[in-house]
């Protein structure tokens, strides 16, 4: 597949007002949960203000990440990711990840839930960046709530009854990126074919995304396959109040989520190339995201649910595997 960017393109991801969701309005907390099914169908993504976390949350958030990156490498490769990708925990170095043949200009540190005992988290020491632990770990529990919240939204926006979706994903075995995509110069983008994040669809329910002002968030189209446009494109060039973190909450569809609902949601194909504008000459500007992978309980199946299947087809639709192995088989090939 060739992939071209369509960086002018008149779609616009929808952006909703989590405070519609959040009154006590029955009428607007109606059209919130339609407005997101629908967004999660169209594009696979949609964007969110007035979401619940607070802006010192998201504030505090980035000045952790830009902490940990900031440490020597001795320092980081104290938290060190496994060898093995499964599941992911720790501090992972440029190149080390790659999901597909393109090299991958970022580094990351993954954190799952700190109850794990069986792939127990990878911290660097208390002395090296004190405090990072349990803010990362308070942080970790609230994007789980918000996880469930969201859930409560597409099951009343699919006509679902309260619970349907969450109650899969209750014994939280989700996980939380940071990324870090250093500055380096355009060139080496356009001469080696180096990407920031290669194309790729997140694995879980919903992934809960806070990127800074820099760009270059890309999410293939639905109805043109291999065509990509930005994330918050309007009628031109992004502006800065369109990605400003804390403001805006990115959301997106994972795969457990298209196949529990058998196609109905999108878990959209997206990727981080060279922001808007930038000339082969340029030093790109380093980026700092995050990103929070809500996923199914393990032992929970994902295959097509009965309400998104036809009478009579229940055989149909996607495998019921569990969410372990799902994941597992996605991992694999990555590291
Ligand atoms: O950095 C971003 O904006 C996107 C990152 C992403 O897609 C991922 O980590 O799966
Ligand atoms: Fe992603």
């Amino acid at each position: 597949m060739t992939y071209t960017s369509d960086q002018f393109s008149k779609i616009t991801i929808p952006r909703l007002d989590f405070s519609n969701f959040s009154s006590e309005e029955a009428d607007s907390q109606e059209a919130f949960s339609k407005d997101f099914v629908n967004s999660l169908s169209r594009f696979g993504f949609v964007t969110v203000i007035n979401h619940p976390f607070s802006d010192d949350e998201i504030e505090q958030l980035f000045s952790w990440n830009q902490r940990f990156f900031a440490l020597s490498n001795e320092e980081k490769m104290k938290a060190a990711h496994p060898k093995q990708a499964n599941p992911h925990r720790g501090y992972s170095y440029v190149g080390q990840e790659r999901l597909t043949s393109a090299l991958e200009i970022k580094e990351t540190f993954d954190q799952g839930p700190s109850q794990d005992d069986i792939y127990p988290n990878r911290w660097p020491p208390e002395s090296s960046i004190s405090g990072f632990r349990s803010s990362m770990e308070e942080f970790f529990d609230r994007c789980h709530s918000v996880h469930i919240m969201l859930l409560g939204a597409l099951e009343r926006g699919l006509d679902l009854p309260p619970g349907f979706l969450s109650h899969r994903c209750l014994n939280n075995s989700s996980e939380l990126r940071l990324n870090h995509y250093p500055s380096f110069p355009a060139s080496e983008i356009s001469q080696a074919g180096a990407k920031r994040i290669a194309e790729h669809s997140d694995f879980g329910t919903l992934t809960l995304l806070f990127q800074d002002d820099v760009g270059g968030l890309e999410v293939e189209s639905q109805d043109r396959p291999g065509v990509f446009f930005p994330v918050a494109a309007g009628e031109g060039r992004i502006t800065k109040e369109d990605l400003y973190v804390p403001k805006v909450l990115t959301v997106n569809a994972g795969d457990c989520l298209q196949r529990w609902t058998n196609d109905k949601l999108k878990s959209a194909v997206h990727r981080v190339v060279l922001p808007q504008g930038v000339r082969d000459d340029d030093i790109v500007r380093e980026r700092y995201s995050a990103a929070y992978f809500a996923k199914p309980d393990r032992e929970q199946h994902v295959g097509s649910l009965t309400p998104f299947l036809e009478k009579g087809e229940e055989e149909s639709g996607y495998e019921r595997i569990t969410a372990w192995e799902f994941n597992q088989s996605r991992l694999g090939g990555t590291y």
